[in-house]
């Protein structure tokens, strides 16, 4: 037979992977409507291929949660859980140069896609780390699982705080978490111990309404953007640091407005000569675990929401700092966290290189199993990559995608082989 068809027909080949790939990227699995079955079922067909145990749970109707088990010989060892999440964020089209779902690859080899650095490329890596481990031979000591999990875009309410908080979760002796990072645009990888939390801040400023041609005080328009100024010039203080170079993005508290909500509408657009009683605006705000969020929230109720001014707020979303047992959500680095070293040298193994350990400017999933009291590591293998997540014209280089796999093949085989029996009595250790 034709040695080069059956190389490119082989499900192990370079052109069969990145077809696998582009395959999970083409389902549009874009919020607020992700096609979740789709992507549930192509998953379990790749599953079902690799003969790996499956589960798929719906915490809430509509939104399930794929959990596949590559089970250990040593099921008393705790075990290791590959996270991602299924769904993306939503793009403009027409402003991509190919379809956010149409997976192109260009002549570079870049591919193309909304999720192809968040995070679909990781999904599948596992699955091809899996591939790749079981046609050497490879038999894991620990049980190795995978969760496909939805929501994460929207907060992970409804799909990964629920599964960390359940009793199939709790029954999986999870010792270890591996979620997602970021792309590093040198050769660097980058690893994430702790990320910022997430407080969706809406304040609300009321005034007294009046004719538009009147110059008096507290009005609603006038209250807010005092508030607005004030957060600006805090904004300001946060970004200078990291102007000056003092801290990187994940050390300083990140406000960004989402919305501005104000003014009296008609059919014909917003009456001009009419002061709004009511006025609204709407933060993203990022607080590293180091933060004092007592007295930022102090800030936020005595400068950016003051009842003297007529404002209130409240939070869409608010995060927390500690974990179940009262302690901070930073997973360690040090040589009291054993996953940190062998993440290290397994990359290091593979002919990787692994910047500084860092602080996820934004949020993941992890957060959820950092508050259980696991060890949770951000980790994505993406060097000489743009960063490019929630951005027009995302994209990864294919040969970025097979390098991470064999990373991954090189991590699952270090974790998966580890023999310390650790993880275990976190609560009592704690308390010590
Ligand atoms: C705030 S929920 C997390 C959604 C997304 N990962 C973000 O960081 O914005
Ligand atoms: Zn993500
Ligand atoms: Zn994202």
């Amino acid at each position: 037979s034709d040695p080069s068809s059956s190389t490119t027909t082989s499900p192990s080949s370079a052109a069969a992977i990145i077809s696998r790939f582009q395959q999970y990227l083409q389902i549009n699995t874009a919020q607020p409507t992700p096609q979740y079955y789709e992507a549930i079922d192509f998953l379990l067909s790749q599953a079902k291929l690799l003969s790996l145990e499956s589960q798929t749970i719906e915490f809430v109707p509509g939104k399930p949660l794929l959990l596949l088990k590559w089970p250990g010989s040593n099921p008393n060892l705790p075990a290791i859980l590959l996270y991602s999440h299924t769904d993306v964020v939503p793009s403009e089209h027409n402003k991509w140069i190919h379809h956010p779902f149409s997976a192109h690859i260009d002549d570079n080899g870049n591919i193309y896609a909304r999720g192809s650095q968040d995070m679909k490329c990781v999904g599948m890596q596992y699955l091809e780390a899996v591939r790749g481990l079981k046609a050497s031979g490879y038999q894991p000591l620990r049980s190795i699982y995978l969760t496909f999990a939805p929501d994460e875009e929207i907060g992970g309410h409804d799909g990964a705080e629920k599964f960390a908080e359940s009793e199939v979760f709790e029954k999986l002796n999870v010792g270890v978490v591996l979620d997602e990072g970021l792309a590093s645009p040198d050769e660097n990888y980058r690893a994430f111990y702790a990320e910022r939390t997430p407080w969706w801040l809406i304040i609300k400023a009321t005034g007294a309404p009046g004719h538009g041609a009147k110059l008096y005080d507290n009005t609603a328009m006038e209250n807010l953007l005092k508030s607005i100024e004030s957060i600006r010039r805090f904004r300001a203080s946060q970004f200078d640091m990291i102007k000056a170079g003092l801290k990187v993005d994940g050390e300083v508290v990140s406000v960004n407005m989402a919305f501005l909500k104000a003014g009296t509408p008609s059919p014909t657009g917003f009456v001009m000569n009419l002061q709004p009683s009511e006025a609204e605006a709407g933060f993203d705000i990022r607080v590293p675990p180091t933060t004092d969020s007592e007295s930022l929230e102090k800030r936020i109720a005595e400068e950016w929401a003051p009842a003297s001014r007529n404002m209130t707020f409240r939070f869409k979303q608010k995060g927390s700092a500690n974990d179940k047992f009262g302690n901070r959500m930073i997973t360690k680095t040090d040589s009291s966290n054993p996953w940190w070293a062998l993440l290290e040298d397994a990359i290091r193994n593979a002919g990787g290189k692994l910047g500084k350990p860092e602080i996820f400017p934004a949020s993941t999933d992890a957060r959820y199993f950092r508050r259980q009291g696991l060890p949770a590591i951000g980790f994505s293998p993406m060097a000489n990559t743009p960063i490019l997540l929630h951005d027009h014209n995302e994209f990864l280089n294919q040969d970025e995608y097979l390098k991470g796999i064999e990373i991954y093949e090189s991590i699952i085989k270090a974790y998966a082989s580890y023999m310390e029996n650790i993880g275990e009595n976190r609560e009592s250790k704690d308390e010590l």
